[in-house]
């Protein structure tokens, strides 16, 4: 007999849960207790405010947004036991993220990404103390900073060309008229290469076993589960979700199957003495080095790193992906702004000739850069920014206790119209007057997304650098239709909310060749 799914397990439960807690009036701990706080949405007995938001999983972010829009900039949402408090304006941003920066340095340890990242022992939902501060930094210096980026130039110049030669291939379908294709996947295909050559050293050797497990993992990190919702019974729901989370344990599974191969691999090659040629160390024989050269301040354990290696593998290559999908959605959705944005390319790269450092090139890309902030803006690929209070706080007036959850929609002030005119609108020129816009450092809270403070990302430059190639490259080599013969207008673009917010759809296009026969 088969099990029947996942999800129809959890509800089952879920229901037999709510029926004896009502029937039996359980002892439901309290959750944090939100005094001063203006009211939100009508609440329903246990379920809290799950009715508001349970038909919005794909769009989490405007369902949150229209809600701020009768509530106002700060409320408190209830789901089951827990209470978040919804944060949507760029003023309260600016008080949570940087003037209160140290007290809300901490995540929530929510379920799935417990299960999934070994114990929460990535970078991304590490508690705030000295073991994440040293993942973080090992990080950066080994594969994010600035020079460790630039010194992967040659990997992306690579797999960019890579994907211009798919292009080409998959549109020649053996008709005259090229086919189109799924561009989705193939920019996904060409940043997990990226990202796994950047920090494994080498692509893995079954791309296609290594983009499921990232997608999937992608999706279950985004869920709230129940053991979130009703932390009383968490430890009930944390040992179903194990028992019969059929699919989840599948996932992990081959997810430490695929880590362990990395580490293998890696030991191998030390052992065997192949790094003392003066080879380059990537991600891993660093974290393997430190870990075995007992220097560290807290000890490294295999799960750690693994759970760090996920961390890059999922947050590069998934952001990067959903962003470079963005930006040519709405380029090509735009006849003018596509025409403008190919046109400057082109004369850049024929000025500058095909041996010119192509990254050297793209800081002329002027036109282009705007375009991608502005896509950016429309679609930052993390639309809620989630903190955790680490003590009691006064924001604006109101009291958050210790442990208050905080999301911040950063979506919603991408598009506040207090703060851009035309709002819905995609306008790249708007940033021809706004160049300042630094990613890092910023005093525009209406545009973070990359978050702010000691959490914000740390992989700024590499996804920079993993973008703006790649769009430019797109745009050098084709001209982009829609296929069926419909106007570029009408492009869909729905989103899908996830833990990064992608195109619902794959985008499929029809590339038309403008250099047919070369890829430089
Ligand atoms: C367009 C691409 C990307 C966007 C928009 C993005 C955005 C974000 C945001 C909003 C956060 C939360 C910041 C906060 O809490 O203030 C974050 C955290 C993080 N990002 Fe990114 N990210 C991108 C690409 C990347 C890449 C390429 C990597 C690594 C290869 C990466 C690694 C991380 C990590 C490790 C964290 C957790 C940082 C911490 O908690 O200390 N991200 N990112």
């Amino acid at each position: 007999m088969e099990f029947p799914s996942f999800d129809i397990i959890l509800l089952l439960a879920s229901l037999l849960f709510l029926f004896f807690a009502a029937a039996n009036r359980f002892t439901i701990s309290k959750p944090s207790i939100l005094t001063n706080l203006p009211a939100g949405p009508a609440t329903l007995p246990f379920l809290g405010n799950v009715h508001n938001l349970i038909f919005s999983s794909s769009d989490l972010h405007r369902a949150l947004h229209r809600l701020s829009l009768k509530h106002g900039p700060l409320f408190p949402l209830k789901l089951g036991q827990i209470s978040i408090v919804i944060v949507s304006s760029p003023e309260l941003a600016k008080e949570i993220l940087k003037d209160h920066d140290i007290t809300f340095a901490q995540r929530a340890p929510l379920l799935f990404p417990g299960l999934i990242f070994y114990d929460c022992s990535d970078v991304l939902f590490a508690p705030y103390g000295d073991y994440w501060r040293q993942v973080r930094k090992i990080c950066q210096t080994a594969l994010l900073g600035p020079n460790r980026v630039k010194s992967f130039a040659s990997i992306r110049s690579q797999e960019v060309a890579n994907l211009i030669e798919s292009i080409r291939s998959d549109s020649r379908q053996g008709t005259l008229l090229p086919s189109p294709v799924n561009l989705t996947r193939l920019i996904f295909q060409m940043s997990c290469g990226v990202t796994s050559r950047a920090a494994f050293g080498k692509k893995y050797k079954d791309e296609e076993i290594l983009m499921s497990l990232t997608t999937d993992i992608m999706k279950m990190a985004s869920g709230l589960g129940l053991a979130d919702l009703f932390p009383s019974h968490g430890e009930m729901f944390k040992a179903m979700t194990r028992m019969f989370g059929t699919k989840l344990n599948g996932v992990i599974r081959g997810a430490d199957r695929v880590l362990e191969d990395v580490l293998d691999d890696h030991r191998k090659k030390r052992s065997s003495g192949l790094l003392d040629d003066g080879t380059r160390e990537d991600l891993v024989d660093v974290l393997l080095k430190l870990q075995q050269s007992g220097e560290l301040e807290v000890p490294l354990s295999d799960s750690n790193i693994k759970a760090v290696l996920l961390d890059m593998l999922v947050a590069g290559s998934m952001t990067s992906s959903a962003t470079v999908g963005w930006i040519m959605s709405e380029i090509v959705g735009n006849p003018c702004v596509l025409k403008r944005a190919r046109d400057e390319v082109r004369r850049v790269f024929d000025t500058r000739g095909k041996d010119v450092d192509q990254e050297m090139a793209i800081r002329d890309l002027h036109f282009l850069k705007c375009c991608i902030k502005e896509a950016i803006r429309l679609h930052p690929p993390v639309a809620m920014i989630v903190r955790e209070s680490r003590a009691s706080c006064n924001i604006s007036g109101y009291d958050l206790p210790r442990n208050t959850i905080v999301s911040i929609n950063a979506w919603a002030m991408c598009r506040d119209p207090r703060y851009w005119s035309d709002a819905e609108r995609f306008l790249p020129e708007r940033f021809l007057y706004e160049n300042s816009v630094n990613y890092a450092e910023t005093d525009h809270f209406e545009f973070i997304p990359f978050g702010v403070g000691r959490r914000r990302c740390p992989g700024i430059s590499f996804a920079m650098a993993n973008i703006e190639l790649p769009v430019a490259k797109l745009l050098y080599h084709f001209d982009w239709e829609l296929p069926d013969g419909k106007r570029n207008q009408e492009l869909d673009m729905a989103e899908s909310f996830g833990v990064a917010v992608r195109r619902k759809t794959d985008l499929v296009l029809v590339p038309i060749p403008h250099h047919p026969t070369s890829t430089n």
